[in-house]
């Protein structure tokens, strides 16, 4: 059980609400078996027509408890809703509390289809935890010893009937049936991941499935996949209403049993006869609550295994002291024999790598496709750490760096920068949600985009922008944002040589001071920079000034001479 100590903790935060439904919910239960218990009598003592006055008190006792049922009802009700939803809230929270710091090696291990299949269907099932597994066991537990002590007055047969019914219907018939519905809750669970990841892939392949003519082929697998799971969803679903089935027909079988021992027992002389209605009543109402005790551990089992894969995550997190970066200056980075290697993969990608970026320096990154340029940045950006080696930002180990303070002061361009569906306004203001209207258009223009307006609509993913209006308006957010160090993975690649070359010079005035990191495929204009870092099957293999690294004749000079030679 110790997979639902995280779920149960967040359960107890919402203490009110749950004494309160713990309460209404009993008072409910207890003015249930009262309400039938008093009809009963009421049937039986207005049989032997006796006056009117002798059944004013019971007829009362009848009319209050229904009327206190129904309230308690009503408040249990609002109370457990109350707290499931509020329960659901911490869960989803905590959820994103232990995903968020390691997004960059979770979304390595997990598929984005599972992480949503479990932020979605997982969250969803543990809210059955407290509706239904929770405190309901507590209230019918009380209800049902409080009607044991009220027939103990009467009769300890009658008792020790109701005693061996709960044990079958709360405790015997819940553990068979929990038994023969694991595997097919396994499946169910399983089979919810599958489609949400084949979902997913679908949709992010659509439009090259749908060139390579694979749509048609994707979309049989997918619905075979749906139906295998609403199948399986059906089983399941079965399964539940026989475990119901069987609960009530146990239950209903227990009250023929304390009617044929009520009988017994009035016959005998040992009850009277004006009991007998009422302790039918009892025993109809109270068993029926029982009912939904056979789905308890269907649903605890349910819970711990959600519970179990959204909180798993948790373990890859390791919490540490870390304290924030307190300058706004342009930041310093270093890199001590830093040795790389993705989770999982056969070797490193980065291999014993030592650098050095001053603050206000430029430093250009350069090498072949594949070399390592972009891990680099992942570890400057502390996205990852190395496994050997020490990456450092103002002199101070970066693992010990409080990530947001770090990416607060780094302007960052990515390869592929990601865009939200919304406005251009929208986009802009991830980078400064205080920015104005006037300062947006001024960076749009400064970008070159002076034809989109703040309120122009941005499609999902960027989908209804150009390669090199995705790169400018990554440029505009980075403007907007006002740090003093630039990490640029290829900024341009996309956009015109023309007003890359425009682009550029701006930039490097709005960036005379700063400390910038560019990454980069173009060896133009390099020699602006303090140092080139050129990178070769992720090793560093040579670092110096464009006029040392040409002086020096080695891979610099030689990748200078191959661009002379196709530029011509
Ligand atoms: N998530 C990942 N898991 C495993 N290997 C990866 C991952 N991302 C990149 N790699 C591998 O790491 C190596 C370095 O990749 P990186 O993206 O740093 O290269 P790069 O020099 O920036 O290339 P490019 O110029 O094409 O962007 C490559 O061989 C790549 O296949």
């Amino acid at each position: 059980m110790k997979e639902l100590t995280t779920v149960v903790k967040l359960v107890a935060k919402e203490r009110r609400d749950i004494w309160l439904s713990i309460f209404f919910g009993v008072l409910a239960g207890l003015t249930t078996v009262g309400l039938f218990g008093a009809s009963g009598y009421l049937i039986s003592k207005a049989a032997l027509t006796p006056p009117l006055y002798t059944l004013i008190i019971v007829i009362a006792m009848v009319k209050l408890f229904g009327f206190i049922r129904g309230l308690g009802r009503y408040a249990e009700r609002l109370f457990s809703h109350r707290a499931t939803f509020t329960i659901l809230s911490h869960i989803r929270t905590r959820f994103f509390d232990v995903l968020e710091p390691r997004v960059p090696q979770i979304f390595q291990k997990y598929r984005s289809g599972d992480l949503l299949s479990r932020v979605i269907g997982d969250v969803e099932s543990l809210q059955n935890f407290f509706l239904r597994v929770y405190y309901p066991p507590i209230v019918l537990v009380i209800v049902f010893l409080s009607t044991i002590l009220f027939t103990a007055f009467f009769s300890w047969m009658l008792a020790l009937i109701f005693f061996l019914g709960l044990i079958m219907v709360s405790v015997i018939i819940p553990l068979f049936m929990a038994s023969r519905q694991r595997k097919s809750q396994q499946s169910v669970r399983e089979g919810r991941g599958e489609l949400s990841v084949a979902l997913t892939e679908w949709m992010y392949g659509f439009r090259d499935l749908k060139i390579y003519q694979r749509l048609k082929k994707q979309e049989e697998e997918l619905a075979s996949s749906m139906n295998e799971h609403e199948k399986q969803q059906e089983r399941q679903q079965l399964q539940i209403v026989h475990g119901q089935s069987l609960n009530t027909f146990v239950a209903l079988t227990a009250t023929w049993v304390v009617t044929a021992a009520s009988v017994w027992l009035v016959q005998a002389g040992d009850m009277d006869g004006l009991f007998l209605a009422m302790f039918i009543m009892i025993s109809l109402m109270v068993f029926e609550d029982a009912g939904p005790m056979a789905t308890v551990p269907v649903y605890l089992e349910d819970n711990r295994h959600a519970a179990e894969r959204l909180f798993s995550l948790e373990e890859e997190s390791s919490p540490r002291t870390v304290e924030p970066l307190e300058t706004d200056a342009p930041l310093s980075f270093a890199m001590e024999r830093v040795t790389y290697s993705f989770p999982e993969a056969p070797a490193p990608v980065l291999r014993d790598i030592s650098l050095s970026i001053p603050a206000g320096s430029k430093t250009a990154i350069i090498g072949a496709s594949g070399s390592g340029k972009s891990t680099v940045s992942q570890l400057l950006l502390a996205m990852d750490e190395a496994q050997d080696g020490r990456v450092s930002v103002n002199g101070k180990d970066i693992v010990g760096v409080e990530q947001g303070s770090l990416w607060d002061r780094v302007n960052v361009i990515l390869q592929e920068n990601h865009f939200f569906y919304g406005t251009i306004k929208d986009n802009l203001a991830i980078a400064d949600d205080t920015a104005t209207g006037e300062a947006m258009n001024e960076v749009l223009e400064k970008v070159q985009l002076a034809h989109f307006s703040p309120e122009d609509r941005v499609e999902e993913r960027g989908d209804n922008l150009s390669g090199g209006e995705k790169q400018r308006l990554a440029l505009a957010r980075a403007y907007l944002k006002q740090s003093h160090t630039w990490l640029l993975d290829e900024p341009f690649s996309s956009v015109d040589a023309l007003t890359q070359a425009e682009l550029s010079e701006d930039f490097w005035k709005v960036a005379a001071e700063d400390t910038v990191v560019l990454i980069s495929h173009n060896l133009k204009g390099l020699e602006r920079m303090d140092q080139i870092i050129v990178m070769d099957h992720g090793e560093l293999v040579e670092a110096g000034n464009y006029d040392e690294l040409m002086e020096k004749k080695g891979h610099f000079y030689e990748l200078k001479q191959v661009e002379r030679e196709i530029v011509g």
